[in-house]
């Protein structure tokens, strides 16, 4: 399997004096893997899908590094600039939710060594006013992901990632848009065609809804249609189905296994539900206190975890649950 992404020895402060949020995580994240990410609250599993995304506060410290890579038509070539970049859009990013979908700024550009200073310096991506300050890249040729574009990211809350006064049509449209070029007429109708493929009933009615107007369930499934609306490399669910109930959930994480088979995506998926995780990933990683204990096969994780407190997961979830975790099936979407 071809790595997607490589993270070597990733660590993240939010704080100078506080403790790491993440600590030396290393892990490859193959092209096409649907690879799961557990562990309980606090644990740092967020903080390891923003820090890939590229969406950490600027405050935030980082070390190590996350190289990508990307096919040739997908990521722009890592800039080796060492010019300030004063993007107004990018300073936007730390400071609203609501809109990270749709961010239009290159996020991830020449970010391969910002992102992750080999120091453990300031991160320079971000600071106050939008004010980039670069640093030479160490990697060079290294391709550097762009939000929205490469990376679909679907967060908890879709009432924070979809704007209010918008429909919704036009919110998924705006993603082919501005990532693909498409004209409006081209964009609306690839809204449409994504809102059938997330099984929204009547695509052409919900087109033109408000987030308002639609069920929790439904909002997840239009923020999900949005996340992918460009065709991003790699999906990233961030407790995507944790704020719904859970037929809705099993729905939902159903209709992301089946979108991420027929588009071909890499899936993040991060969850504190074992049962979820081993519903659809092909790996599972077990993040405890910002360390990642144990990664492996699913079924590895699941019927023979090596780590005491993976083990401690599974049995406290049988304990709870006599089905066995391998043979649950997501309902339909
Ligand atoms: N913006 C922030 N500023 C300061 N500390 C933070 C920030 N975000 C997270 N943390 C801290 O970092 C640690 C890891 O948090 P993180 O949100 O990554 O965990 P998580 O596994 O996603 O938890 P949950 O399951 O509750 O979402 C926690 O101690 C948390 O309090
Ligand atoms: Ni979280």
């Amino acid at each position: 399997m071809t790595a997607l992404l490589s993270i070597r020895d990733l660590s993240v402060r939010y704080r100078r004096d506080g403790v790491a949020a993440v600590k030396g995580i290393s892990l490859d994240v193959g092209g096409g893997e649907r690879l799961a990410v557990i562990g309980e609250s606090g644990s740092g599993k967020s903080t390891l899908a923003l820090a890939i995304a590229g969406l950490l506060p600027g405050g935030a410290k980082i070390g190590g590094r996350v190289d990508w890579f990307l096919p040739e038509s997908a990521g722009a070539k890592a800039s080796l600039s060492v010019l300030p970049d004063i993007s107004p859009s990018r300073g936007e990013i730390g400071s609203s939710v609501a809109g990270l979908l749709f961010a239009t700024s290159k996020i991830g550009e020449g970010r391969d060594h910002e992102l992750i200073s080999p120091l453990e310096g300031e991160m320079s991506g971000r600071t106050e006013g939008g004010a980039t300050e670069r640093r030479p890249s160490e990697i060079g040729i290294a391709q550097t992901p762009h939000l929205g574009r490469d990376i679909g990211f679907v967060f908890q809350d879709p009432s924070a990632s979809l704007d209010p006064v918008m429909p919704v049509g036009k919110q998924i449209a705006e993603v082919a848009h501005t990532h693909l070029g498409l004209d409006w007429p081209q964009s609306l109708a690839r809204a449409t065609t994504l809102l059938e493929r997330v099984h929204l009933p009547d695509p052409q009615a919900i087109l033109r809804a408000y987030p308002h107007q639609l069920s929790g369930g439904q909002k997840q499934r239009v923020a999900i249609a949005a996340a992918i609306a460009a065709g991003p490399k790699l999906l990233i669910a961030d407790e995507a189905t944790s704020a719904l109930d859970t037929i809705v959930q099993a729905e939902i994480v159903t209709l992301i296994s089946r979108l991420v088979a027929e588009d071909g995506m890499t899936l993040l998926f991060i969850s504190h539900d074992i049962a979820l995780a081993a519903a659809l990933a092909d790996r599972i990683g077990v993040l405890r206190h910002g360390e990642l204990v144990e990664l492996g096969e699913t079924r590895q994780i699941i019927e023979e975890p090596r780590h005491p407190y993976t083990r401690s997961l599974v049995d406290a979830h049988l304990g709870l649950d006599a089905k066995p975790l391998l043979d649950r099936q997501g309902a339909s979407a």
